[in-house]
């Protein structure tokens, strides 16, 4: 079987699962639902007609989750929040799971803790390894990521836990995006250091002369969901905005009034860099000595992706050298940075503190996208966001399920 299959059946079935299909479908259809606006339309799997009407004895047998019995006494699920997560989707996960919040928690208590919940739901600051994984092994079977990058979440460990672990990838573009294009300004007019020396009684002018971001050449590196609305912000600025992106599609791009170009002709062109792929093995520290030779003398660098893209100790030496003249960071590669890094303390470095999705609407679109997408996947269903199991648009699933059923009276295999 392959691991999206396990995934998608059941890893831990047996009596000890009362978390049964037909109750939970019930519970699903409490869930005010209605609230949830556009991101009904992108969590479609999780929210189709599909999910909430009854289950049927024309509907597949086959697949879904913990099945014991339709009899069998109910249980909600028990869902660990371990990371704020806001009102609103905690409210949706209350309607069908009995949740606990437990911010702050250390690693040895996520640990000591895990085992007891069926899913658990973090942010960037909780580590979800290995480790945690198998302390999770027996109950836990998803992983909620509330927001979009995975890289704090052991995906192999997951997929052989059986466990399926979703996203939220689209609440918290915009705060994202907004936040690069904040940083880009400040930096470029240095208010963050003009307004640490006002209010250390110092009047500088002179000193904090910026620089005009109209008719520079913006290099977005990962022009996926947020890249792309940076690059609408940037071309509002009257930048000429060039893009990398090796997955990209060009028509996207043009769409936008931005050039698609080869990484090196965008890190060689550019007047500002800004930031925007996934941390992957394959972009770590992307951008380190070599690159930083190959840009512009008085790059102006934002990183509002992941610190691991940066190699940190280059990025301070292209500063010390004036080859990089300023840097703009939100992610580091340890969160929080040490008190005394160097990086974070560079007299040309603006600094956040992993502020990009940290915006009231984001915060709210973020709960209830991953509170429904992780119920979805509580009760079973191909879940939209999956990122560690394929995923299925809506009419493709329930081409799939009429399938299954064929199927399913002509042999009891399952096509999932
Ligand atoms: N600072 C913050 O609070 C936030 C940070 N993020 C970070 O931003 C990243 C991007 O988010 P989205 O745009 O929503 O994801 P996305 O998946 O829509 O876009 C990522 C893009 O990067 C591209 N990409 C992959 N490998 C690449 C490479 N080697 N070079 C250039 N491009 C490459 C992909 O093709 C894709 O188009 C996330 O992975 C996350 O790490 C996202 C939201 C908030
Ligand atoms: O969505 C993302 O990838 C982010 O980096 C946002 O992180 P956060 O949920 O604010 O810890």
């Amino acid at each position: 079987m392959s691991a999206s299959r396990a995934l998608l059946s059941s890893p831990h079935g047996g009596a000890s699962r009362t978390f049964t299909r037909a109750p939970t479908r019930l519970a699903a259809a409490s869930i005010p639902f209605a609230r949830c606006g556009a991101l009904r339309a992108r969590t479609a799997i999780l929210s189709s007609p599909a999910a909430t009407v009854p289950v049927t004895s024309s509907e597949p047998k086959r697949r879904i989750s913990r099945s014991v019995s339709d009899s069998a006494p109910l249980a909600k699920p028990a869902v660990l929040v371990a990371e704020k997560l806001g009102e609103a989707g905690l409210d949706v996960l209350r309607q069908f799971a009995d949740v606990e919040c437990a911010y702050g928690m250390s690693p040895a208590e996520l640990l000591a803790k895990v085992a007891q919940f069926d899913a658990l739901i973090v942010r960037s600051g909780t580590k979800v390894t290995r480790e945690v994984l198998e302390a999770g092994r027996g109950r836990l079977r998803v992983v909620g990521r509330a927001g979009v990058g995975i890289d704090n979440v052991d995906l192999q460990a997951a997929t052989e836990a059986g466990c399926l672990v979703v996203n939220a990838p689209t609440a918290n573009t915009v705060a994202a995006a907004e936040h690069g294009i904040a940083l880009l300004a400040c930096m470029a007019r240095n208010v963050s250091q003009a307004d640490a020396a006002l209010k250390a009684g110092k009047w500088q002018r002179a000193k904090y002369v910026g620089v005009s971001l109209v008719g520079k050449t913006l290099a977005i590196m990962g022009f996926g969901k947020v890249g792309s609305e940076v690059a609408r912000r940037a071309k509002g600025l009257g930048m000429h905005v060039i893009a990398h992106d090796p997955y990209a599609p060009a028509d996207k791009a043009r769409a936008i009034g931005a050039e698609l170009v080869s990484f090196e002709e965008a890190i060689a062109k550019a007047d500002f860099i800004s930031l925007h792929m996934p941390l992957t093995p394959a972009t770590s520290k992307v951008f380190n000595d070599e690159s930083f030779g190959k840009m512009k003398t008085g790059v102006r660098i934002i990183n509002v992706a992941r610190g691991g893209v940066i190699d940190e100790d280059a990025l301070v030496r292209a500063l010390d050298s004036g080859k990089v003249a300023q840097a703009a960071l939100d992610v580091f590669t340890v969160e929080p940075p040490a008190k005394d890094s160097k990086l974070v303390l560079h007299e040309n470095v603006t600094v956040t503190p992993h502020l990009g999705a940290s915006t009231v609407e984001a915060q709210e679109g973020v709960a209830i996208e991953i509170a429904e997408a992780v119920g979805g996947a509580l009760r079973g269903e191909l879940a939209a966001t999956a990122v560690n199991a394929p995923m299925v648009p809506a009419e493709v699933r329930t081409k799939l399920l009429e399938m299954s059923v064929i199927d399913c009276d002509y042999g009891g295999k399952s096509f999932f």
